[in-house]
């Protein structure tokens, strides 16, 4: 089984006293992605089936108290492993890929070949990004379709989703950061996608929700809008966003 992280200081206890030949592998996921959810899996089977080969930690990315530690391993997407031994970075794997994390294992712990259950090492149809399972599109039409699925399915990947430049962690734009520190004050939980990791989203979502700029924050896959649009429903809405309260429907264009 793999150590659930409850705060950076035990990363950094865990590595003080971890062995110099002994390899370390951070999972950094998000409780609300389904390609994490597959992802964990794979990593306690792994985990469980070659106890030995690594020492094996779940770090929740979202969490506030993890957040130096996504910040210092500078996690801009999850599902995100990343590979150590005495504190060096080895590889990273980033996004759903069970047979890259499999092979990734088995090279850098010597352990040789890890027998796994069939279903634990079978690649998903789509490619991972921002933690979202995406579908591989054929070019042209189904391209355009393609896009516009994985733009629908992405704004509804949690209740509350925020598109912004940057992580929570580690905002990249002064605007992210603000909608970030509201959300953060008002004890809203979301689960987030960084722009700045995916130009098709960043432009696609302009289009698709007819918004020009980020960051933009969607409840139950509507747009409310952009950070002076969220500001302003705070202000008039104590109750905005609270768990259980719909917020008022969203405004019907950006000026
Ligand atoms: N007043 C806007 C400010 C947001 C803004 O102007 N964002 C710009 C600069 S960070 C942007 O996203 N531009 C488009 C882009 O960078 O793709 C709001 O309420 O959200």
């Amino acid at each position: 089984m793999s150590i659930q992280i409850r705060n950076e200081g035990e990363i950094s206890a865990i590595l003080g006293k971890t062995p110099a030949d002994k390899l370390v592998i951070l999972n950094f996921y998000a409780a609300w992605a389904e390609p994490c959810t597959q992802m964990n899996q794979v990593f306690e089977a792994i985990a469980t089936a070659s106890p030995n080969a690594a020492t094996y930690l779940s770090i929740d990315a979202e969490d506030e108290a993890n957040a130096s530690a996504t910040e210092e391993y500078d996690v801009s997407a999850v599902p995100y492993f990343l590979f150590l031994k005495n504190n060096t970075f080895l590889q990273k794997v980033s996004g759903a890929d069970p047979a890259l994390l499999k092979s990734a294992v088995e090279k850098h712990s010597g352990f040789g070949t890890l027998n796994l259950p069939a279903k634990q090492t079978t690649v998903s149809s789509g490619s991972a990004s921002n933690g979202i399972t995406t579908a591989d599109g054929a070019g042209g039409e189904d391209l355009v379709e393609d896009i516009n699925v994985r733009l629908g399915k992405l704004v509804s990947a949690a209740p509350v989703m925020l598109f912004m430049k940057g992580t929570p962690a580690q905002p990249q734009c002064g605007f992210s950061r603000q909608l970030v520190a509201l959300l953060r004050e008002r004890e809203v939980r979301y689960g987030f996608f960084n722009i700045l990791a995916d130009d098709e989203v960043r432009q696609g979502l302009k289009i698709f929700s007819d918004w020009p700029t980020y960051p933009q924050l969607y409840y139950q896959g509507v747009l409310i809008g952009g950070l002076d649009i969220v500001k302003e429903e705070f202000e008039n809405d104590p109750d905005f966003l609270r768990p259980g309260i719909a917020p008022p429907p969203p405004p019907p264009t950006a000026d």
